[in-house]
């Protein structure tokens, strides 16, 4: 049934349907009319979001039962005394049934607050599966993390993991929790420190600068001990607020338009259209068009928008560019524009990929040894042929695994892009993350997986 509340934001917010409000209001069908036709606006109404803070994406890793779900309960608890979040009590953050039964977390929870100087969105992580399958595939993209570790545990199997694989997905700043002081002696303290920042230094992580701070989330969740409680969860705070960067705007990055059409208009040139994903540009720029093993430059010649000129093209905007000495013939769908040497091909990379269970839309049969995928990226499709890694036969549906992927093409790739594998029926078998990008392989290297080498 209809709240007050919601009949009073449909009359608020629409207007053009004022007509139909003259009539009593009796008739379900009319009412489920003017609600359909008004949740949108309805939506906007309930969730304006206020834009004046930086807004950074962080998240709680680390092993299983070390406190990041406490943590983040005791974060909220903290901050709603100063009116910058709202409560979230353990039980909110794990909300399932399985999730309270067994006192883990195993779905993300997506959790906002704000320190003075930041919005931020958190994501509570479950200990292990769904976080890797999160995290490959970008639904929990962070712009950098809080890795909790217990002192009384010290570094454990997937402390390591977990940071290994924010590595591998471009995390570049980690801000660590050693948590459960409480339980612990200074000497342990000191230990787990050192063990923390070996480990840190070890996988790529900057170990001497790395904010390491002991506390206790119990305590602070609890209201206990301010030393080891509230103190150590603001001191926590500041920290990600002054070590975690506010990622680069994508107004400050290099040009990048992936083409979705191109055509060719007599006495004006080639046209192409597609949507800027960074970067500005305008009319004069120099600019390549790369992919598809090959790069020309060229000139914008002027820029459109809803058939309107635009003077200078920002991310976001739908556009459609005239191009000067390029050819239609020289591109195609799935080429990108770019400022020059911003964009590189490339045939061979490795990548972190997880494929889709059954359940999820997978395949039903394990994936081989050496297997061949069409890849998806922007606006490209390309063949893939990829190799399991050696240790192992085959990867599970379901499963993740870092991969070696080859092209047939070269293509526009970079450390971070986020892809689909589908096979010849279209059906989405794998999505991935580019982690490393290999030199171009030899011919003899790439003629064992493409007969007509590029
Ligand atoms: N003594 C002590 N116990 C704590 C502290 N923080 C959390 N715990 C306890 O440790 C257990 C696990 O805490 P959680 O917050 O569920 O751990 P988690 O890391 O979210 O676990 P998963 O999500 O399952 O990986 C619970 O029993 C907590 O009460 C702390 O600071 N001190
Ligand atoms: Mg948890």
């Amino acid at each position: 049934m209809l709240g007050t509340r919601t009949m009073f934001c449909v009359r608020q917010m629409a207007p053009t349907y004022r007509h139909l409000m003259q009539q009593p209001i009796t008739d379900m069908s009319l009412i489920n009319t003017y609600l359909r036709r008004c949740l949108a606006q309805v939506v906007v109404e309930k969730k304006t979001f206020k834009r004046d803070k930086p807004h950074i994406n962080i998240g709680t890793i680390g092993h299983v039962d070390h406190g990041k779900t406490t943590l983040t309960a005791a974060i909220t608890r903290i901050l709603s005394e100063k009116k910058l979040a709202k409560v979230k009590n353990y039980e909110d953050i794990d909300n399932a049934p399985e999730e309270k039964k067994r006192g883990i977390t195993i779905n993300a929870a997506h959790i906002e607050y704000s320190t003075p100087n930041r919005h931020y969105g958190h994501v509570d992580c479950p200990g292990h599966a769904d976080y890797i399958k999160n995290m490959i595939t970008g639904s929990s993209q962070m712009d950098g993390a809080i890795l909790v570790v217990a002192a009384t545990d010290g570094v454990m199997p997937q402390t390591r993991e977990h940071l290994l694989l924010a590595k591998q997905i471009g995390i570049e700043k980690i801000v660590v929790f050693m948590n459960k002081a409480d339980a612990a002696d200074k000497e342990m303290l000191e230990l787990v420190e050192l063990e923390l920042r070996e480990l840190l230094t070890q996988i790529g992580f900057d170990g001497e600068k790395t904010p390491i701070i002991p506390g206790s989330a119990l305590y602070a969740l609890e209201g206990r001990e301010p030393s080891l409680g509230k103190d150590a969860v603001m001191k926590l705070l500041d920290a990600v607020d002054s070590y975690i960067p506010v990622p680069p705007r994508a107004n400050d990055q290099p040009f990048l338009l992936p083409i979705e059409h191109v055509y060719s208009i007599p006495n004006k040139g080639t046209i192409v259209t597609g949507r800027v994903e960074r970067g500005v540009a305008k009319k004069g720029d120099a600019i390549e068009a790369v992919g598809h093993n090959k790069l020309s430059k060229g000139i914008i010649g002027g820029l459109e928008m809803f058939h309107q000129t635009v003077d200078q093209a920002q991310p976001g905007d739908q556009l459609g560019i005239l191009l000067k000495n390029i050819r239609k013939e020289d591109i195609r769908r799935g080429v990108f524009i770019g400022k020059p040497g911003s964009l590189k091909m490339h045939n061979k990379f490795d990548c972190q990929t997880y494929f889709l269970s059954k359940e999820e839309g997978g395949r039903e049969e394990p994936i081989p040894k050496e297997f061949a995928l069409t890849m998806y990226c922007r606006t490209y499709d390309i063949g893939a042929k990829g190799v399991v890694p050696e240790g192992r036969e085959m990867i599970m549906p379901g499963e993740d695994a870092s991969l070696t992927l080859y092209l047939s093409k070269r293509m526009v790739l970079e450390k971070g892009a986020r892809f689909t594998l589908r096979d010849a029926d279209n059906k989405t078998v794998g999505t991935g993350v580019v982690t490393n990008l290999h030199a171009d392989p030899a011919p003899e290297e790439l003629k064992k997986f493409w007969k007509r080498a590029a």
